[in-house]
């Protein structure tokens, strides 16, 4: 790294990160040509690329991953968390090769370029992630340039204009606009995903009032999950329909009388990318009324972190964050250690917890909350990822822990 007014490209590179103090970091450029500014992290899982890329909280992020093989299986029809990439970016140590799975159906840098994303291969991962974890998470611009053609001192003015995720609100930006039922199962080797016949085809069985099949027959008797969507992950859907329930999905902007319209027997609150404290603004007021309704409530990540500032706790960011798909963390009711999936910069700060808010997991690796459960309400949430993908699912009791409560 040096100073990006002194700095000239070095001959070959194609793509280049540089930091708002002006030093920089070369590599070659793949996927889209162009630029974008955000926040650097980085995710040490080891599968699950296509996941990460287009998990929505990831919004405003580049990610650097620690696993070196990125892109060597393709991408995927299925891995898809949302129907697009959500990170800005992504900084891998090797070139990406051609694809090498039977699953694959286009390669990654390729995948990469149709959805505007950009990547930066060649790059010293672990020096970057070492800077990361000494001096937390900075703001950065990515640029990939077939010509080596960088205004470096424009970059790094652009990394430093940019307010940084803190006060920013991205689940507006990232929700879905309009509500809808929800249709898949989990995915299965040689099935695919499962179809949720009762929610599938269209008109639908669920809905207001739990309702019954558009002949009359054949009422749908699982409980009715109102999922707020601040920018969730499909698999968190899926495990939910899994677990035994029907799913109606409502956007982030979803009043207290629009979830209430839909009769929810418990109303789930997803992850999302940005600022809890800046997300919870409008999300917050809906949440505490739906608690004050005692409605049972089911959170994940900034789901999590919302209700935990419904309930009167505070949020903080943290230095780097977690995220990778080997997080330990411990269940506090029994000492039980859970191999967990991680995607957070923010946490709920633990001292700040109300007498009613009773700490349930905390992270085994600096000791920061992982979950909480309110005593007087029928709600609790975690804040790594149960759904996994990619990860370990050791946490699925949670969505039957909330599906079978609400029977
Ligand atoms: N995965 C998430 O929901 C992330 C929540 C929040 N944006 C954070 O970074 O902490």
């Amino acid at each position: 790294m040096a100073d990006a007014k002194t700095l000239t490209v070095p001959k070959g590179a194609t793509g280049v990160l540089v930091f708002a103090d002006g030093s920089a970091v070369f590599g070659r450029g793949f996927g889209a040509v162009g630029e974008a500014v955000g926040e650097l992290c980085f995710n040490t899982a080891m599968t699950g690329y296509q996941e990460v890329m287009t998990d929505p909280s990831y919004a405003g992020q580049i990610v650097t991953f620690t696993f070196p093989h990125i892109g060597n299986v393709g991408t995927n029809l299925d891995d898809v968390e949302a129907d697009n990439p959500f990170a800005l970016g992504c900084v891998v140590r090797q070139d990406v090769t051609e694809p090498s799975n039977f699953r694959n159906v286009e390669p990654f840098d390729q995948w990469m370029k149709e959805n505007g994303r950009i990547g930066l291969s060649g790059v010293d991962t672990r020096a970057l992630t070492r800077m990361i974890r000494l001096k937390g998470a900075p703001n950065v611009v990515i640029a990939h340039n077939p010509e080596g053609n960088f205004d470096l001192a424009a970059l790094a003015e652009k990394a430093a204009n940019w307010p940084g995720l803190e006060g920013m609100d991205l689940a507006i930006e990232v929700t879905a606009k309009e509500s809808r039922l929800w249709k898949d199962g989990v995915w299965k080797l040689g099935h695919g995903y499962a179809k949720d016949e009762a929610n599938s085809p269209l008109p639908f069985r669920g809905g207001a009032g739990g309702g019954g099949h558009p002949d009359g027959t054949a009422p749908d008797n699982r409980p009715h999950v109102v999922a707020i969507d601040y920018g969730a992950k499909n698999n968190i859907f899926r495990n939910l329909v899994k677990a035994g329930a029907r799913v109606t999905v409502l956007p982030a902007t979803a009043t207290y009388e629009q979830v209430m319209e839909q009769n929810p027997d418990g109303v789930f609150l997803s992850n999302g990318p940005g600022d809890p404290a800046a997300t919870g603004e409008y999300a917050v007021p809906v949440i505490k009324k739906v608690l004050e309704a005692d409605k049972p409530v089911f959170g994940i990540c900034l789901g999590h972190q919302m209700l935990a500032l419904a309930a009167g706790a505070k949020t903080v960011k943290m230095h780097q964050g977690h995220r990778g798909a080997n997080h330990p963390v411990k269940r506090l009711s029994d000492g039980l250690v859970e191999i967990t999936s991680m995607n957070h910069g923010f946490a709920v700060d633990s001292d700040t917890l109300p007498a009613n808010v009773k700490p349930t997991h905390v992270s085994l690796f600096d000791g920061s909350n992982c979950g909480i459960e309110l005593t007087d309400k029928k709600a609790f949430s975690v804040q790594y990822h149960p759904e996994a993908s990619p990860g370990p699912q050791d946490s699925f009791y949670l969505f039957q822990r909330f599906v079978e409560g609400l029977k």
